[in-house]
């Protein structure tokens, strides 16, 4: 298929490599001159802004936004629109709140404009590993979209099947899915965000009282030196615990048990705190998500080896740099 896609970050810039890998046209658009350039050595074609990038689409046109949620994200579906037509498609592919796609879907259904969300995990590794995909959409624009996601997604890949899932073509099985009408697929992702808050916040916390089990205030007989990079690397195999985020602090730990290189004021984006908005709202206790993103707040005054292990793992799986407290 061909499409377009506007910012070629972190994300956006990989997605369009592994489109293109995968077989696919892209044209792409970023604000960044030099951060364009790179995806058009990469056999993008060229768009110096949304008005040639729309131009230069085949109709129905498809065009995937991957921009920082918020302003950037509606001030361009805006623009966008103006400029296509009824029958084209938006994908909003970034951390969109989904009350927010429901909006624009509702706005841009009077011109004939479709608009899909796809929340989208797999950070930086993403164009090596595929990326997991949540997709709110109509059922037929889903289908329509269906080669795009083929490609982008991780595929069955070694993981064992899930007994009892015996369906021929079972998309979850490859790595999406069509969660249900827009917004759902960025509610599913927010969910998912806020669920890694809590996964990271109890390593975070084990590894911590770990790295504490030496400490002099303890009785000599009790202290233990514990190589903490060791603890990751056998947890990775064969242990309850093992994960990808696992598989990053064993990574992080590595090169740097310490933890040094990481300020430990942990940022966070947005998606933690509308995943408690939504419990708040929906009467539903998620006291441990909560709790994780609480302490991301208290992180931003306290240095903690805790804190600096959720930067390590935030740089991990998708390259944030958090600045020196
Ligand atoms: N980094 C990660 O691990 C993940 C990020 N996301 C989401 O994906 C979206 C993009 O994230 P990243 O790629 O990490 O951000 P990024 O900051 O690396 O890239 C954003 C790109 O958009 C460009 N840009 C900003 N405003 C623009 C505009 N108005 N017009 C054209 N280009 C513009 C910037 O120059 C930059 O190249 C965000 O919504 C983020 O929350 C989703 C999953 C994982
Ligand atoms: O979606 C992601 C990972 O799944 C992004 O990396 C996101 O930025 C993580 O959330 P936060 O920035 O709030 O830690």
């Amino acid at each position: 298929m061909q499409l377009g896609i506007i910012g070629l970050g972190r994300m956006g810039g990989n997605i369009a490599r592994r489109l293109m890998r995968g077989g696919h046209d892209v044209v792409a658009h970023d604000r960044d001159q030099s951060i364009a350039s790179a995806l058009i050595e990469d056999g993008a074609a060229p768009a110096d802004s949304l008005a040639t990038l729309v131009d230069q689409l085949e109709t129905p046109r498809v065009v995937w936004v991957m921009l920082p949620a918020g302003d950037p994200t509606e001030e361009t579906v805006n623009a966008l629109a103006e400029r296509m037509d009824a029958g084209d498609i938006i994908i909003d592919g970034g951390n969109t709140f989904y009350k927010d796609d429901i909006r624009r879907a509702k706005a841009l259904a009077l011109t004939g404009i479709h608009y899909v969300d796809v929340g989208t995990s797999g950070g930086v590794w993403g164009l090596e590993r595929g990326y997991c995909m949540m997709v709110g959409a109509e059922q037929e624009i889903f289908a329509h979209l269906d080669p795009l996601f083929d490609t982008l997604a991780p595929g069955h890949g070694n993981l064992e099947r899930t007994h009892g899932r015996n369906a021929p073509h079972d998309s979850a099985e490859r790595g999406y899915i069509h969660a249900g009408p827009v917004g759902a697929g960025h509610y599913v992702k927010m969910v998912h965000n806020g669920i890694e808050y809590g996964l990271m916040q109890a390593y975070a916390e084990g590894f911590e009282l770990m790295q504490s089990k030496s400490s002099p205030d303890l009785p000599e007989d009790e202290r233990f030196d514990l190589n903490l990079a060791d603890v990751a690397e056998v947890w990775r195999r064969g242990s309850v615990v093992s994960s990808w985020l696992l598989d990053l602090t064993a990574q992080a730990l590595t090169g740097d048990p310490k933890l040094d290189h990481y300020s430990g004021a942990v940022a966070d984006s947005g998606e933690g705190r509308w995943t408690i908005d939504a419990a708040v709202e929906q009467g539903v206790s998620t006291p441990v998500l909560a709790n994780a993103l609480f302490a991301r707040f208290n992180s931003r005054k306290d240095s903690t080896y805790a804190n600096r292990l959720l930067s390590a793992m935030r740089f991990g799986f998708g390259g944030h740099v958090e600045p020196p407290k």
